[in-house]
């Protein structure tokens, strides 16, 4: 099975003292999705904004379907929805995805995207400004972006909290289809039971250090639950 993402011993400080990331390495399998957790301050969104490039890393190597994550090819295999809400605001949705489709060189299938504005309920807003949508109108626009953009690999960092609960049915359904069709997301969150239930693997970092890789169905198996292996981990002498 080839590896879309693959991070090798990723260290990243932001003062030049203390690693936010420190000797990190992990791998994002195809087809497969992989949940991030870990503590506030653990170095998760370091971690992905390095993978993005909008960090540089003091040392390590990554790759995105095998190329350095610095070119063109890897930018081009992978998608990220960031932790905030931040769109063009005086963009519609049709106007940003077909910005979007332009910068990935590929075709934008806006009927699929105006499918999900009316899964996600928000029929008819297709061609109005962003600036009129609610912060979650703005995440479910992100996701629809990354839905119908269906790259490789899918980098998700916290961009499903502020969902309502039908909303957040659907984007499981989606993602469970993105991952059946071969791609592959690692979706960073706090929601562990929304992990247990659509991941397949777990990475699991505190304070910026990797404490566990493993997969999800093992883990909890043998751990209870991912919350119990959290706190056993916090509350252990070994942190
Ligand atoms: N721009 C920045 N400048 C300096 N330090 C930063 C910056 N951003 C994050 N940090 C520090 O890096 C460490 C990791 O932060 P990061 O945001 O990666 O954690 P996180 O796991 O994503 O947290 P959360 O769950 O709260 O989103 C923290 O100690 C944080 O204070």
């Amino acid at each position: 099975m080839s590896h879309v993402l693959e991070v090798r011993d990723l260290t990243y400080s932001y003062d030049g003292v203390v690693n936010a990331v420190e000797q990190v390495s992990f791998d994002v399998p195809e087809g497969r999705i992989v949940g991030l957790i870990g503590p506030n301050g653990s170095g998760k969104s370091t971690l992905i904004k390095n993978v993005f490039d909008l960090l540089k890393a003091q040392s390590g190597r990554i790759t995105v379907n095998g190329h350095r994550h610095t070119t063109i090819e890897a930018k081009r295999d992978a998608v990220y929805l960031s932790s905030n809400d931040y769109l063009p605001e005086f963009l519609s949705p049709r106007e940003y995805y077909t910005m979007l489709g332009k910068l990935y060189g590929v075709r934008l299938d806006h009927e699929r995207a105006r499918a999900y504005f009316r899964d996600f309920s928000m029929p008819g807003r297709y061609d109005d400004l962003i600036s009129g949508f609610s912060h979650g109108m703005r995440k479910k626009s992100q996701l629809v972006g990354a839905l119908v953009l269906r790259r490789p690999l899918t980098v998700i960092d916290e961009t499903l909290n502020g969902v309502d609960l039908e909303a957040m049915r659907i984007a499981e359904r989606e993602l469970r289809t993105l991952h059946e069709d071969g791609r592959a997301v690692l979706l960073c969150s706090h929601d562990l039971t929304l992990l247990e239930r659509l991941t397949d693997g777990v990475v699991f970092l505190d304070l910026g250090i990797l404490v566990l890789d493993g997969p999800t169905k093992e883990l909890v198996r043998d751990g209870g639950s991912l919350e119990s292996i959290v706190f056993e981990h916090i509350e252990s002498e070994a942190r």
